[in-house]
């Protein structure tokens, strides 16, 4: 495998020593100016580099330093760049993420820290890289953000069943990304050029859903003025897009079912047949299996509907996916709202992790509009999340070895728990340590979510 390559910006040559030795992991090149720094740049491309403030001709003022961020993120605007600045130099390194810096380091420079940190910040560039060559290969289902296992297999078997007309049934949590899912199928199929209609079953008043979805001839009862088309009908050649079918009544399954089998409509207080051709894409959060047991929802609609079933995970099992979609959202936020917000501590970045997300991406979203409208600085913390940071998770300003070293482990054993598929054993031969120890990490880590393998 080739090595990542990280540039080191320091004029100071004990600094680019230490450096040199504490990235072994990598192809390290140096740069010890701004002129030096954008050759190395265009030469070698590096994902990440690390940035002294205090570069020559003046390194006891930062300006310099921001000039040379500038440019890089200006010529690479994907670069992570890790500023170090002089020790309680916060408002340069404010002043650093405003200009669009990843992350921040105080020196004196601690080698474990600094090395988390661009293990982190690497990480994080190779899974945005991951995202665009995924979203770039499939046009359609380029709205879906994520690389997890878990999501990359339900966005190939929708890939799959996109060109034909099969009838879908999206099941997953609330928030999962059903109806994304949905207008990416449609996206991707030769309907794609036609409407994508979208109803609510769950909305709309029982009485009024027969009407909304078959139309109605003017007079056909009191208040119908004008002969009005359903949405089916207005999805003519396109797709409809039917969430929480679960909640439709049981008398409209049956008319429902007879278009299924038919293609073809009668609006209420019609007469006249009228075929439609659309596509039909359900979903809904409810569990139809025992609903049909308990004669709340019809067999027979269930099986027609439910050709391909396919299955949302939710958010916590996308293992980083929550990294990127946090990423993505807090962009999106800061541009929406004109915020300051521009990236993560770590101590967020460890409690998104540790979150179970019972809301899904949504409760993703709403966490993140929240605190990128209320954040006073540019780092996102934890509590401006909501989220609580546990014992083992420290905010960024920390440079207590100990708590370094806890940290890293507890991320070490994360990731090997997730790369073992939430097998113990394998976890334990990974991180080269015996079950029983890897037992009394989890409970001094206080891991719950590992510990009761969620
Ligand atoms: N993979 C994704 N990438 C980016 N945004 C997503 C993704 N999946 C979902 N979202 C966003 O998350 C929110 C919830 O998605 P969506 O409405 O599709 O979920 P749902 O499963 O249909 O929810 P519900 O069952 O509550 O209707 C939306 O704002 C959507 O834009």
């Amino acid at each position: 495998m080739t090595k990542n390559t990280i540039l080191v910006v320091d004029d100071d040559l004990g600094i680019q020593k230490q450096l040199k030795w504490s990235f072994t992991d990598y192809d390290v090149v140096f740069a010890d100016d701004r002129a030096s720094a954008i050759a190395q740049l265009r030469r070698h491309e590096p994902k990440v580099v690390t940035l002294d403030l205090g570069l020559p001709p003046d390194p006891a003022n930062a300006s310099e330093g921001l000039k040379t961020l500038e440019e890089i993120i200006a010529l690479a605007p994907r670069t992570k760049v890790i500023v170090v600045t002089g020790n309680n130099d916060k408002e340069n390194a404010l002043r650093a993420i405003d200009l669009g810096a990843y992350d921040f380091y105080q020196k004196p420079i601690d080698s474990d820290t600094i090395k988390l940190l661009v293990q982190r910040a690497l990480n994080l560039a190779s899974l945005e890289h991951e995202n665009r060559v995924l979203a770039k290969a499939r046009p359609g289902m380029g709205r879906i953000i994520g690389n997890s296992e878990s999501i990359q297999l339900v966005t190939r078997r929708a890939e799959k069943i996109a060109g034909t007309d099969v009838s879908t049934l999206l099941l997953g949590e609330s928030g999962t990304g059903k109806e994304v899912f949905a207008r990416s199928i449609h996206e991707h199929s030769p309907r794609k050029e036609k409407p994508f209609v979208a109803i609510n079953c769950a909305s709309i008043p029982e009485n009024l859903l027969e009407s909304e979805l078959f139309g109605y001839e003017k007079g056909a009862f009191t208040g119908a003025n004008k002969t009005t088309l359903g949405k089916i009908e207005m999805a003519h050649g396109g797709t409809l897009f039917l969430d929480e079918i679960g909640d439709m009544p049981i008398g409209l399954q049956a008319k429902m079912l007879r278009f299924l089998q038919e293609r073809v409509i009668e609006r209420v207080g019609g007469r006249n047949e009228i075929p439609v051709d659309i596509r039909v894409i359900c979903a809904t959060h409810r569990d139809l299996q025992a609903m049909v047991k308990e004669d709340s929802f019809r067999e027979d609609l269930y099986y027609r509907i439910g050709e391909i079933p396919i299955f949302i995970p939710p958010l916590r099992d996308r293992e980083q996916d929550v990294l990127l979609l946090a990423r993505t959202f807090l962009n999106q936020y800061r541009e929406e709202f004109n915020a300051k917000a521009k990236t993560f501590s770590e101590g967020a970045i460890q409690a998104m992790m540790a979150h179970k997300w019972p809301g899904n991406i949504r409760e993703l979203q709403n966490k993140l509009k929240s605190a990128v409208i209320m954040a006073e600085s540019a780092v996102v913390h934890a509590e401006d999340l909501g989220l609580m940071a546990g014992n083992s998770e420290r905010e960024q300003e920390t440079l207590n070895l100990r708590e370094v070293r806890e940290q890293a482990e507890s991320r070490a054993i994360r990731k090997a728990y997730q790369a073992a598929d939430k097998n113990m054993s394998k976890t334990a031969e990974l991180l080269g340590v015996t079950r029983p120890t890897l037992y009394s990490l989890i409970d001094k880590y206080q891991m719950e979510d590992i510990k009761t393998g969620v």
